[in-house]
C-alpha cells in the first residue's frame, strides 16, 4: 500500500513525531511511503525510506494528487497548517478534490491520520 505524507512547514515537526511514534507499522514491508520533497527528507533525516517527489510550492502535490487519480496512492497524510496561507493553494486543493473523486482516504490532521494508520495495524 502506498501512502502519501506531506506536511507544511508549520507542521513538519508534528508529522517527524507521528512518524517515529507510529514507526512500526509505517516500516512494515507492505507499507510505501511517498512525500513533497522537503518533507519527505524530514523523514529521511528520521531513518524512514521515503520515495521523494518535487517540493509541494515546485508541483509535489500536483505529483501526489497524479498518482492518486492514477491509482497508485491509497491513502494521504497531509499535516495542513490551517494557519498560514500558501502560494500553491491552487494545487493544495487539486489533491484534496482528487481525493475525493477517487475515494481515496485523506488525514488532513494528525488525530485523522493516528485513525487511519490504526485501522492499518488492525489488518496486519
Ligand atoms: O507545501 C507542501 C504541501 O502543500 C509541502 O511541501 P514540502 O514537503 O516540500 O515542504
Amino acid at each position: 500500500m502506498e501512502i502519501a505524507i506531506i506536511a507544511h512547514d508549520g507542521k513538519k515537526a508534528d508529522l517527524v513525531q507521528f512518524l517515529e511514534k507510529n514507526k512500526a507499522v509505517l516500516q512494515e514491508e507492505k507499507i510505501r511511503l511517498i512525500a513533497t520533497g522537503t518533507t519527505g527528507g524530514k523523514a529521511e533525516n528520521s531513518g524512514f525510506k521515503v520515495i521523494k517527489m518535487l517540493s509541494g510550492p515546485l508541483g509535489g502535490d500536483a505529483q501526489i494528487a497524479a498518482r492518486v487519480a492514477e491509482g497508485k496512492t491509497q491513502m494521504v497524510f497531509f499535516f495542513k497548517d490551517p494557519l498560514s496561507s500558501h502560494a500553491h493553494e491552487a494545487d493544495i486543493n487539486m489533491l484534496i478534490r482528487v481525493c475525493d473523486v477517487h475515494n481515496v482516504p485523506l488525514a488532513t490532521n494528525e488525530a485523522t491520520a493516528q485513525l487511519l494508520l490504526n485501522a492499518i495495524a488492525l489488518q496486519s
